[in-house]
C-alpha cells in the first residue's frame, strides 16, 4: 500500500489530503502538525477549519485510510510520498523584512524528513514558495540525507477557500513540476498516478520544477490584479457616474477576457494574495527587475487604496466623524463560506473607524469573538504563523463588541458596513434594521450584495461600491 505523508494539517494539508483518501482507498494517508490542538480538532467532531462538504469526507475516511496525528516523524519515516503544507509567511524581520518568504517551518520541515527517513522518498511542495526553492531543499536533504534518495516536485494548490472541495474533487488543473532526468520524471509520474484517480490525464500539466514554482505565484498575481482593475475602475464609476456591474459585466463578455473574478469589492483579503505578491515582487528585486517588481506591487497599492476609500467614505459621509458612533460591521472573514479571517480586508476597515473613536459591533456567522480581538489586536504578518507561535491578544479592544446576531450588531447603530458578502445578509429584514438605527441611517456596502433601490424606499443612505452616488454622498467631499 503506498502511504502518503503531509505535514501541515491546515486549510490545505487537511482538505487536499482527506480529498485525496476519499478518491484513493487505496492509499494510507496520514496528516501531521506539530500543533497537538490543531490535530484533536481534526479528530473530534469540531473541525479546526469550516470548509463546505469537508465533515463528511473526513468522517468518511477518518480512521480507515486517513489518520491525524502529531507523531510527525513516525510518519514521515514510514512514507512514499511526503507532501509538505506549512506556512510559509512573509518574513518581518531581516532581509527582505515585510516581502520576502520565511522558509523557517519549510526548512525545519525539510531537516526533520533528511533525519527520519530510512528509505527513498518523494518530497512534495505543496506549501506556495518562492521560484527556486526545491533547490535549496534539494540541498538540504542530499547534504543531511545519508544516503538516502529525494526527489523533490512542485504541485503547488490552486483550492479557493469556501469552495475547496469542489475545487479538489474538479481541478481546472493539477501542476506538477520535477526534475528533468529520469529519475525526475519518475517521481512526476508516480504523483501523477494519485490524481489521475480522479483527475482527467490531460488536464495534470508536467513541467520543469521552476514553471511549477513560478506558476502559482504568478496565477495568484493574476488573479489579484483582475480585482485591483476592476477596483480602480469602481472609484472612476463614482466619479463619472457609471456603473461598475455593468462596466464589469461589458468588458467580462469579450471571450478573451472572461466574466470571472470581475466584482468591485472593498478589497480581496486571505492568505495568498498579499503574500504571494510581495514575494513575487521580492524576487523580482533580487533578480534586478525593478520594473517588473514595481508594475506587480502596484496591485497590492490599489487594493490598499480601496481599503482606504471605504473607510473615508464612511467617516466623510457621516459628517467627517464616527467618534462615539455605533458602527455595525456585518461579516469579518475575508470571503463567505469560510472562517478564515486572514488579510480580510475587515481588520483594515476595523482598524480605520477605531482610529477615527468609532464604537464597532461586529457580526459574523463563523468568526468567534476571540479570533476578532486577536486579529485587530495582532501585528502585521504575524496572522500566518502555527497557532500556537502567535503572539496571545494581550488587551480586548474596548470599543469592539461581537454578537452572534445582526439585529442585536445594528441595533442603536448609526451606519452598517457590509464586509463579506454571507448570503443570509440579502434576506435580513431591513426595514427592522432601520427602525432600530440612528437616523440618518446608512449602509455602506463593501460587497455589491445589496438591494439598493429598496434600501433606500426603506429610508437609508446607500454606498455602494462603484456604483452612482446617492444625493447625499455627492454633496460630502470625500477625502480620499
Ligand atoms: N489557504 C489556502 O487557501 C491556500 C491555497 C493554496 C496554497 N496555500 C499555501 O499552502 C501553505 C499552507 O497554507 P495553509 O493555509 O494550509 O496554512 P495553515 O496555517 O492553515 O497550515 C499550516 C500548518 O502547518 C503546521 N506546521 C508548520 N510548521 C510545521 C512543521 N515543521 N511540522 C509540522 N507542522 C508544521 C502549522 O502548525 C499549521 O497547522 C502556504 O504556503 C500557503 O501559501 C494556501
Ligand atoms: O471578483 C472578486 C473575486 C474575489 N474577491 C476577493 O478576493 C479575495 C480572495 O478570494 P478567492 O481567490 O476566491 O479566495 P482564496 O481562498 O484567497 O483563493 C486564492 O488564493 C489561493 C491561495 O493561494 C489560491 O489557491 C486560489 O486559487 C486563489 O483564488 C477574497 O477577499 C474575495 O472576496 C473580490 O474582491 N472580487
Amino acid at each position: 500500500m503506498v502511504k502518503i505523508c503531509c505535514i501541515g494539517a491546515g486549510y490545505v494539508g487537511g482538505p487536499t489530503m482527506a480529498v485525496i483518501a476519499l478518491k484513493c482507498p487505496e492509499i494510507e494517508v496520514a496528516v501531521v502538525d506539530i500543533s497537538v490542538p490543531r490535530i484533536n480538532a481534526w479528530n473530534s467532531d469540531q473541525l479546526p477549519i469550516y470548509e463546505p462538504g469537508l465533515e463528511d469526507i473526513v468522517k468518511q475516511c477518518r480512521g480507515k485510510n486517513l489518520f491525524f496525528s502529531t507523531d510527525v516523524e513516525k510518519h514521515v519515516r514510514e512514507a512514499d510520498i511526503v507532501f509538505v503544507s506549512v506556512n510559509t509567511p512573509t518574513k518581518t524581520t531581516g532581509l527582505g523584512a515585510g516581502k520576502a518568504a520565511d522558509l523557517t517551518y519549510w526548512e525545519s520541515a525539510a531537516r526533520m524528513i533528511a533525519d527520519v527517513s530510512v528509505s527513498d522518498k518523494i518530497v512534495v511542495e505543496k506549501s506556495t514558495v518562492p521560484v527556486k526553492t526545491a533547490e535549496a531543499i534539494e540541498k538540504i536533504l542530499m547534504h543531511n540525507s545519508k544516503g538516502i534518495k529525494f526527489q523533490i516536485l512542485s504541485n503547488p494548490e490552486f483550492l479557493a477557500e469556501g469552495t475547496a472541495i469542489a475545487d479538489l474533487f474538479n481541478p481546472d488543473r493539477v501542476l506538477i513540476g520535477g526534475r528533468e532526468t529520469p529519475e525526475g520524471f519518475k517521481a512526476v509520474q508516480t504523483l501523477k498516478e494519485v490524481y489521475a484517480n480522479w483527475v482527467p490525464e490531460d488536464q495534470i500539466i508536467t513541467t520543469n520544477l521552476w514553471s511549477a514554482e513560478l506558476s502559482k505565484l504568478a496565477a495568484n498575481a493574476f488573479l489579484a490584479q483582475r480585482i485591483s482593475s476592476v477596483n480602480a475602475m469602481s472609484a472612476l464609476c463614482e466619479s463619472t457616474g457609471a456603473d461598475v456591474t455593468q462596466v464589469a459585466y461589458a468588458v467580462g463578455t469579450d471571450s478573451r477576457i472572461g466574466p470571472k473574478f470581475l466584482n468591485a469589492s472593498v478589497g480581496f483579503g486571505g492568505s495568498c494574495f498579499q503574500k504571494d505578491i510581495l514575494n513575487l515582487v521580492y524576487i523580482c528585486q533580487c533578480n534586478g527587475l525593478p520594473e517588473v517588481a514595481e508594475y506587480w506591487k502596484q496591485v497590492i497599492k490599489i487594493n490598499d487604496y480601496q481599503k482606504n476609500r471605504f473607510v473615508n467614505r464612511i467617516v466623510s459621509s457621516m459628517f467627517n466623524t464616527v467618534s462615539n458612533k455605533k458602527v455595525a460591521i456585518l461579516g469579518f472573514a475575508f470571503k463567505k463560506d469560510t472562517g478564515d479571517t486572514r488579510e480580510t480586508p475587515a481588520i483594515d476597515v476595523c482598524k480605520g473607524l477605531l482610529g477615527d473613536k468609532a464604537q464597532i459591533s461586529i457580526y459574523d456567522p463563523q468568526v468567534t469573538e476571540e479570533q476578532i480581538q486577536r486579529d485587530l489586536s495582532m501585528k502585521k504578518f504575524d496572522w500566518d504563523h502555527p497557532l500556537h507561535l502567535q503572539p496571545m491578544s494581550p488587551t480586548t479592544v474596548k470599543q469592539v463588541s461581537v454578537t452572534w446576531d445582526a439585529y442585536e450588531a445594528t441595533k442603536g447603530a448609526h451606519a452598517v458596513c457590509v464586509l463579506t458578502e454571507w448570503d443570509e445578509f440579502k434576506s435580513l429584514d431591513y426595514q427592522k434594521i432601520f427602525d432600530n438605527m440612528q437616523k440618518p441611517a446608512f449602509i455602506f456596502d463593501g460587497r455589491n450584495i445589496m438591494n439598493v433601490n429598496k434600501l433606500r424606499e426603506i429610508g437609508f443612505i446607500v454606498y455602494s461600491i462603484g456604483k452612482p452616488l446617492d444625493a447625499w454622498l455627492k454633496d460630502m467631499p470625500a477625502f480620499i
